[in-house]
């Protein structure tokens, strides 16, 4: 007999986490803590259930603009050494206590200079934190690996910059590179010479598209770009005609379109975020989220947090949803976990080890 689902057993299960911001996972004492320490005065609350309360009403915005004014407060109170590497450390910790085996966290070093930091203490830092964090959580009996993406913000013009910031930290614990930001106004294809650059240095990369701006966003990223995988993506049910009423009716009548038949035959992983997408209008609820036509029609779909403080969430959280929502059992959740592992930018017999090591034995204790 399998174990029976529910959060509990949610938690004991081995997950991964592909798309998860460093400064949208703050807890929320945290920030008024560090808040206090630098003198910012701008915090809508110092109690922190207050405060937590705020910055998930506040994300809950219905658009992706007003969601990222949120990080207004997170970003300032992540400008000294001691800041980043606290709230690295925490990550890593509240990660690993969620069942998370293997993370990666992104955040943009270019938001994190404003009080005289240079970009490699910027990535210092984060990356003495996550190693911090990580013994922390081995010390409680918890495994977890946590590779850092370099995000550049969409709206600057620093990417280029960030981008062989990335290159150079390769070999220290920095995996990857993403684009983020509002989506409307910013094509990827602005941030073309960064990834022309990390693609000659065959670097992996992954950039927010088909969020807040449709298929033009996708296809860009993919076929000018050249991503690796699609941040949320979500949107590339635009591109996918159904007809009925009914999920079953929608699977069985469902016809792609060439962008997303190329999605589906390349397997590109999609970095789907349920929560944060009905948060900012990308999906109407979760019952409603594409993730459920999307995983039937057997696209590389993952399951992530984006922003767990904004959108008061978890990977437990995530996956209970999705139970409730799809009726997943344990194979679907190892299948979303294992297709994450799939999709990570370490090294190929590195995603092996921790399939074979953690997710399977993990996974057939719950099915046994
Ligand atoms: O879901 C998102 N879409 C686009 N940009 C986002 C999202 N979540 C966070 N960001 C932005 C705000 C952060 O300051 C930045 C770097 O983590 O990335
Ligand atoms: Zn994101």
């Amino acid at each position: 007999m399998p174990v029976e689902l529910n959060r509990d057993t949610i938690l004991r299960a081995p997950k991964v986490l592909l798309h998860d911001h460093l400064d949208g996972g703050l807890r929320p004492q945290t920030i008024i803590d560090l808040a206090a320490e630098i003198g910012y005065d701008k915090l809508p609350s110092t109690d922190a259930a207050e405060l937590g309360r705020w910055f998930a009403e506040a994300a809950d915005s219905g658009s992706l603009e007003r969601y990222l004014e949120t990080f207004d407060h997170t970003v300032a109170v992540m400008q000294t050494v001691g800041g980043l590497r606290r709230v690295a450390s925490e990550c890593a910790q509240d990660l690993a206590a969620d069942g998370v085996v293997y993370a990666e966290v992104r955040w943009a070093p270019e938001q994190h200079v404003s009080e005289g930091l240079t970009l490699p203490q910027v990535v210092d830092a984060v990356l003495a934190g996550f190693a911090d964090g990580v013994a922390v959580a081995a010390e409680r009996g918890y495994t977890i690996r946590v590779g850092a993406l370099a995000t550049a913000m969409r709206h600057a013009a620093r990417s280029r910059e960030i981008a062989e910031l990335a290159v150079a930290y390769r070999d220290h614990g920095v995996v990857g590179f993403d684009i983020a930001g509002a989506e409307a106004g910013f094509p990827p294809t602005r941030h073309l010479d960064a990834f022309e650059y990390l693609r000659r240095e065959n670097y992996h990369f992954t950039i927010h598209a088909g969020e807040a701006f449709g298929l033009p966003s996708i296809w860009e990223a993919l076929q000018w770009c050249g991503a690796d995988r699609l941040g949320h993506g979500v949107r590339i049910v635009d591109d996918i005609a159904v007809t009925g009423s009914t999920l079953d009716e929608h699977v069985d009548s469902a016809r792609l379109g060439r962008l997303s038949q190329y999605v589906r035959d390349k397997r590109i992983p999609l970095e789907l975020c349920p929560s944060s997408n009905v948060q900012t209008g990308a999906a109407p609820s979760i019952a409603a989220h594409p993730i459920g036509l999307l995983r039937r029609l057997h696209f590389r779909v993952t399951v992530n947090t984006d922003n767990r403080l904004m959108s008061d969430t978890s990977m437990t959280k995530e996956m209970l949803l999705l139970t409730e929502a799809f009726g997943y059992s344990w194979s679907d959740l190892q299948w979303l976990t294992v297709n994450a592992m799939k999709s990570a930018f370490i090294a190929f017999d590195e995603r092996l080890a921790i399939i074979n090591a953690q997710i399977k034995p993990g996974y057939a204790d719950l099915l046994a």
